[in-house]
C-alpha cells in the first residue's frame, strides 16, 4: 500500500469514526431526555405516593389504656393494636375515644365523639314504611326493581334451580326527585329488609380520607343486618370517569370506588345484601361500575308524565280534606315538566294556602296558588332542578 492509499484509508476510517461519534451523540441526547422524562415521572409518582399516605389515616377506638399506652381497635377490620401515646395526648385520651391512626397505628388526632363517622354517614332504617302504592308513575320500574331485587331475596332458590344469578346490583338513573328512594326504601320494607343509605357526594366532601374504609363499614354492617338493601345515592360523585387532574381529591375518589367495586365483587358470599344506586348524571359514570356482576341492571326512572303527575298528587292528598272542585286532571295539565318531589310539594303547599286562610278544606284555588309559587320559586334557579349538584371535577 502506497503513503497515498494508507492516508485515503486513515480519512476514510476518521470519517467513518465521526459518524459513529455523531449516532452516539444523538443516542447520548435522547437517553438524557429520557433520563429527565423518567424523573419528572418518579418525582410525580413521589408526590402521589406522599399524598397518598398522608391521606390515608384509619379510624380506631381507643379500648384500654395504660402507661403511656393504649390498646386501640381499627375500624372495619377490628384488628387491636398496642400502640404509644404521643406526649400531647397523655392528658387527654381516654377509653372509648375515636381517634386517627396513620398506616403504623401511630394515634395523630383524637376525633370530636359527636362526629361518629358510620354513623354520620350512614342512614340505617331497620324498617322504612315507604310501600309500592305511596309510589306514583313509575309502574314499570316498580316491576323491574322488584324482579331485580325483591325476587332474589324472597326466592333465592328459583334463581338456583334455574341455575342463574340473579343480578348483583341495580342502577336507578334519572333526574332528581323522581322517586328513586323511594323506591329503594320501598322494596326494603317489601322485603323485612334493613335500609341501609349512603350519599355518595358527603363521602366526598364530608368525609375526607374516611371513603373507602366507610364503603367497607357500609357493607360489613349491611352483612351483620342481613337481609339488608344498600341504596348508595349520588353514586357519580364516587364513580365518576377518571379525569385528567391528578389532585389527591381524586386519587382519595379513586380509592374510595375501588373499595366499592373490590366490595361488589366479593359479593357473592354476602348472602341477603342487595345493592341499589342511583343518580342524576348517568353521563358521568365510570363505565367500570356498569360491568357484569356490578351494576349490571339499568333502570331509568324518568319524569312523570300526565298520568304519573295525577297519579303522585292523589297520592299526595290522600289525606287531605279536598273540596270538590278539586280537578286532578287539569293539575296534572298544569304541572307539565314537574318531578314527583314538585308534585309532593304543590300538595303540601295547597293545604298550607288553605290553612293561611284559616279553612281546613283544600280547594283547587290553592292548588292553582301553589303550582304559580312553584314556578315562582323556580324561576330564579339555573335550569336544573333543586337538589341537582354539578360536581366539581
Ligand atoms: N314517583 C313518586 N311518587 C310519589 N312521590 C314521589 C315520587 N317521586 C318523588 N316523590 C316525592 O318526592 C320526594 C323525594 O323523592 P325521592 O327522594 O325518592 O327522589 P329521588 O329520585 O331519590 O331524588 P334525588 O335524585 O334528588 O335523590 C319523596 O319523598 C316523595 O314525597
Amino acid at each position: 500500500m502506497s503513503d497515498t492509499e494508507r492516508l485515503e484509508a486513515l480519512r476514510e476510517h476518521f470519517a467513518e469514526i465521526l459518524n459513529v461519534h455523531d449516532e452516539l451523540t444523538e443516542q447520548l441526547d435522547s437517553a438524557d431526555e429520557r433520563r429527565k422524562e423518567l424523573r419528572t415521572e418518579a418525582d410525580r409518582l413521589e408526590r402521589e405516593n406522599e399524598a397518598l399516605k398522608t391521606s390515608s389515616l384509619y379510624i380506631a377506638t381507643v379500648e384500654e389504656l395504660s402507661e403511656g399506652e393504649a390498646i386501640v381497635k381499627q375500624h372495619g377490620n377490628n384488628q387491636e393494636v398496642l400502640t404509644e401515646i404521643p406526649p400531647n395526648m397523655q392528658e387527654e385520651l381516654t377509653a372509648g375515644d375515636r381517634v386517627a391512626v396513620n398506616d403504623s397505628f401511630g394515634i395523630q388526632t383524637i376525633l370530636d365523639g359527636e362526629t361518629d363517622a358510620r354513623a354520620q354517614a350512614m342512614e340505617v332504617d331497620e324498617s322504612p314504611d315507604v310501600t309500592y302504592g305511596d309510589i306514583g308513575g313509575i309502574d314499570e320500574q316498580i316491576r323491574e326493581v322488584r324482579e331485580a331485587v325483591e325476587e332474589p331475596l324472597i326466592n333465592p332458590e328459583k334463581f338456583r334451580e334455574a341455575g342463574i344469578d340473579p343480578p348483583s346490583g341495580v342502577l336507578l338513573y334519572g333526574p332528581p326527585g323522581t322517586g328513586k328512594t323511594m323506591l329503594a326504601k320501598a322494596v326494603a320494607n317489601e322485603t323485612d329488609a334493613t335500609f341501609i343509605k349512603m350519599a355518595g357526594s358527603e363521602l366526598v366532601r364530608k368525609f375526607i380520607g374516611e371513603g373507602s374504609r366507610l364503603v367497607r363499614d357500609l357493607f360489613e354492617l349491611a352483612t351483620e343486618r342481613e337481609p339488608a338493601i344498600i341504596f348508595i345515592d349520588e353514586i357519580d360523585a364516587i364513580a365518576a370517569k377518571r379525569t385528567d387532574s391528578k389532585t389527591s381529591g381524586d386519587a382519595e375518589v379513586q380509592r374510595t370506588m375501588m373499595q366499592l367495586l373490590s366490595e361488589m365483587d366479593g359479593f357473592e358470599a354476602r348472602g341477603e345484601v342487595r345493592i341499589i344506586a342511583a343518580t342524576n348524571r348517568f353521563d358521568m359514570l365510570d363505565r367500570a361500575i356498569l360491568r357484569p356482576g356490578r351494576f349490571d341492571r339499568l333502570i331509568e326512572v324518568p319524569e312523570p308524565d300526565f298520568d304519573g303527575r295525577e297519579q303522585i298528587l292523589r297520592i299526595h292528598t290522600r289525606g287531605m280534606n279536598l273540596a270538590d272542585d278539586v280537578d286532578f286532571t287539569e293539575l296534572a295539565d298544569e304541572t307539565e315538566g314537574k318531578s314527583g318531589a314538585e308534585m309532593a310539594s304543590v300538595a303540601t303547599e295547597a293545604g298550607m294556602f288553605a290553612i293561611r286562610e284559616e279553612r281546613t278544606e283544600v280547594r283547587m284555588s290553592d292548588f292553582e296558588a301553589a303550582i304559580e309559587k312553584l314556578e315562582e320559586d323556580s324561576a330564579g334557579e339555573p335550569i336544573t332542578s333543586p337538589g341537582y349538584v354539578d360536581y366539581a371535577y
